[in-house]
């Protein structure tokens, strides 16, 4: 019998150490990500160009992507918020990028300073850069069931969203519930409204894990098709802008679901206890709470 399949994608380089208080040292990102590339992942987050004046913490995204060891058949992903974003990315030879966008307007302006509409403006121009330079787009949508700032999002909104990041040529969207207050009750109806307007295969799941509830909505999520979903080793990370928000669910905990459930990661449990261990070593005791750049 043929076994399902289940991609992990690790951002714990990316969106857990974006939030860590104190600015984690580029050999120790270096030395995280090389455990994973040992893992078997095949892809990996590994950092964002977005402003050091918003993001301390990625200010060093060039240093970390010339010092990693690459594994051949990993693609190395990374975040970026504008054109200017994407030409560093491309100079450090990544080999995805990602746009991201919100359903929810005041996160939207928190997190990239505009409105929805602007960021998807915005992100014309570097999606048509990256079609000319053959540079897979990958597509974030963040607030798919609360918004820190203004509370329940509809689940129209983030169909909405979705349906622009695909017109705009991400081969991907990941839903994300960025404050991790996501539950089947909520994330059953998003998806619903999400999948009349974008085939599942084109999908991933990014769940936080604020109130443990994180293996639930991957479970949901599973039952209807998607098969991609992100996660942090360490359950690492958070996202500045989201205060309250804790990190993204951890790798183990998804990497043990689909062991129960029967889907076949591809991942290796040695080098992943390795990983664990390190990431849980370098995490500070202290995240950062509401950043402001101005
Ligand atoms: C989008 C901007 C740049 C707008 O920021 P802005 O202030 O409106 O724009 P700006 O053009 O005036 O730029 C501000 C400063 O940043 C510089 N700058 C401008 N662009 C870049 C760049 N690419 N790389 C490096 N520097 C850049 C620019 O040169 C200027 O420098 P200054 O004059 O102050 O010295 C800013 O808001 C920003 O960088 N935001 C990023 C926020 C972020 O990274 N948030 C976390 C990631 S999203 C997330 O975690 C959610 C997700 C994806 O995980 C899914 C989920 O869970 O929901």
């Amino acid at each position: 019998m043929a076994v399902d399949k289940v991609t992990i994608v690790e951002v714990g380089p990316r969106d857990g150490l974006q939030n860590e208080a104190g600015f984690v040292d580029t050999s120790q990102k270096v030395a995280l990500i090389n455990l994973l590339s040992d893992c078997g992942f095949r892809r990996i987050e590994a950092t964002s160009f977005v402003s050091p004046r918003w993001v301390p913490q990625m200010a060093d995204a060039t240093e970390v992507m010339a010092r990693i060891e690459r594994q051949p058949e990993t693609v190395y992903s990374v975040l970026t918020p504008n054109l200017r974003g994407f030409e560093a990315a491309v100079a450090a030879r990544a080999d995805e990028v990602a746009i991201f966008a919100s359903a929810s307007e005041t996160f939207s302006r928190r997190n990239i300073n505009c409105t929805i509409a602007e960021s998807l403006a915005r992100f014309r121009p570097l999606a048509d850069a990256a079609r000319r330079a053959a540079i897979p787009l990958r597509g974030y949508v963040s607030c798919v069931v609360e918004c820190p700032y203004e509370g329940p999002v509809l689940p129209s909104a983030v169909a909405r969203v979705t349906a622009e990041l695909l017109a705009l040529g991400c081969h991907e969207v990941s839903l994300g519930d960025t404050l991790g207050q996501g539950s089947p009750e909520t994330i059953g109806p998003m998806l619903d409204s999400v999948l009349a307007v974008a085939p599942v295969e084109r999908l991933a799941g990014h769940f936080h894990d604020t109130n443990g509830r994180a293996t639930e909505s991957i479970e949901l999520s599973l039952n209807r098709g998607i098969r991609v979903f992100d996660s942090a080793i360490g359950g690492l990370g958070g996202c500045p802008y989201a205060p309250g928000a804790k990190g993204n669910v951890d790798t183990m905990k998804v990497q043990a679901l689909m062991e129960r459930l029967g889907f076949e990661t591809g991942l290796r449990t040695e080098g992943l206890e390795a990983a664990n261990a390190f990431a849980l070593a370098m995490r500070p005791n202290e995240r950062v709470s509401t950043q402001s750049a101005r």
